[in-house]
């Protein structure tokens, strides 16, 4: 039964079926996740987009709030060719619109071939091919949401682990994972969890060991607080970034940044480390990538499939930064080390 349209760049209209009722719209991409449903629907990198799973059936294993990355689903729409009821009534209860019914791979193809593109979605009784093709046209490019921050970052400094015996941890939350802090405070760090346009001043009340900037949605180029602080503390202070932090960082040094045909995201991504020549697993989720890191820093890994950078470092500025996901959730354990070095540098 058609009662759900997806319109996407050049008009075009794709029918479904409606599994959580609204209109929407975003920049339409995609995940080869085969787990971790619940992990990417609350990942708060998926701001202001539809995320469109190609594995075929979603939802098979529940939903369950311990595996939550945030308080809340992120993306603005989700498409799958197969929505169980449960994971459909949680979008629901989100009121976060979400279709299956159609043919992923169709789309799948099509952002391959022509980029992550802009999309509206109607779904319910009352869905209009119309309707969509308003919420497309009113759809804007990732670039303009340029105070995409403020939907994402807390409000206020946070402290976990306040009495922890570890290394302090400064956190520019520009949209954090979970994961990311359980896996500092996991290695009894003190993570002070600050906004994402906190100033000089914020990070020197904390007075940390480290600075670390987060994942986050949207362009780099919008977190220019974040940037500034890197700026100001680089050689004063151990600095670590995770996919949008990296990003960030390699900005503030001096590099530059630009946007993908459609991105890495998924659980398989292959990064060969150019120190080892090992090869890990990892999991990623960007649309952004490091076109130039700047004289300061060495590309210290690189996608197998494409080359882009995955890790940035410097040994002497004690700079580290992955563009990938090391606190994995979901995805592969294999760079948990991460945190470790990070860890490490700020105690030595
Ligand atoms: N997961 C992230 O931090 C994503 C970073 C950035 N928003 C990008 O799309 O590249």
């Amino acid at each position: 039964m058609t009662d759900a349209y997806v319109a996407v760049e050049g008009d075009r209209i794709i029918e479904a079926r409606a599994r959580a009722p609204g209109e929407t719209r975003g920049e339409l991409v995609f995940t080869t996740a085969y787990t971790g449903y619940e992990e990417s629907l609350t990942d708060p990198s998926y701001e202001e987009q539809i995320l469109t799973f190609s594995y075929p059936l979603i939802g098979n294993y529940g939903v369950r709030e311990e595996r939550f990355e945030s308080d809340r689903v992120q993306p603005n729409g989700v498409v799958a060719r197969e929505l169980t009821d449960d994971v459909a009534e949680w979008l629901e209860s989100e009121g976060v619109p979400a279709v299956d019914h159609l043919d992923t791979r169709d789309i799948v193809t099509e952002i391959r071939d022509e980029g992550a593109m802009k999309c509206g979605i109607a779904a319910g009784p009352d869905a209009t091919e119309e309707a969509a093709l308003e919420q497309l046209h009113q759809c804007k490019h990732m670039s303009e949401h340029r105070d995409i921050g403020a939907q994402v970052s807390v409000a206020e400094h946070t402290v976990y682990n306040e009495d922890g015996d570890g290394v302090s941890v400064a956190l520019v939350d520009c949209g954090a994972k979970g994961s990311i802090i359980d896996s500092l405070v996991e290695r009894d760090a003190v993570v002070h969890v600050l906004p994402y346009d906190a100033s000089e001043a914020d990070v020197a009340a904390v007075d940390p060991d480290l600075l670390f900037i987060s994942n986050g949605p949207g362009d780099p180029e919008n977190f220019e607080a974040a940037g500034e602080v890197v700026d100001t503390y680089v050689g004063e202070l151990p600095i670590a970034g995770i996919c949008l932090g990296q990003q960030v960082v390699a900005s503030a040094l001096g590099g530059e940044t630009e946007k993908m045909e459609f991105g890495h995201r998924g659980v398989n991504q292959p990064v060969r480390d150019l120190r080892t020549d090992q090869v890990v697993m990892t999991t990623q989720n960007h649309g952004y990538t490091v076109a130039e890191p700047g004289e300061n820093l060495e590309v210290t890994q690189v996608n197998v499939n494409d080359d882009t950078p995955e890790g940035l470092e410097n040994d002497d500025l004690e700079i580290i930064t992955r563009q990938y996901h090391p606190e994995a959730n979901p995805g592969p354990h294999d760079s948990l080390g991460f945190f470790d070095d990070v860890l490490d540098l700020a105690e030595n």
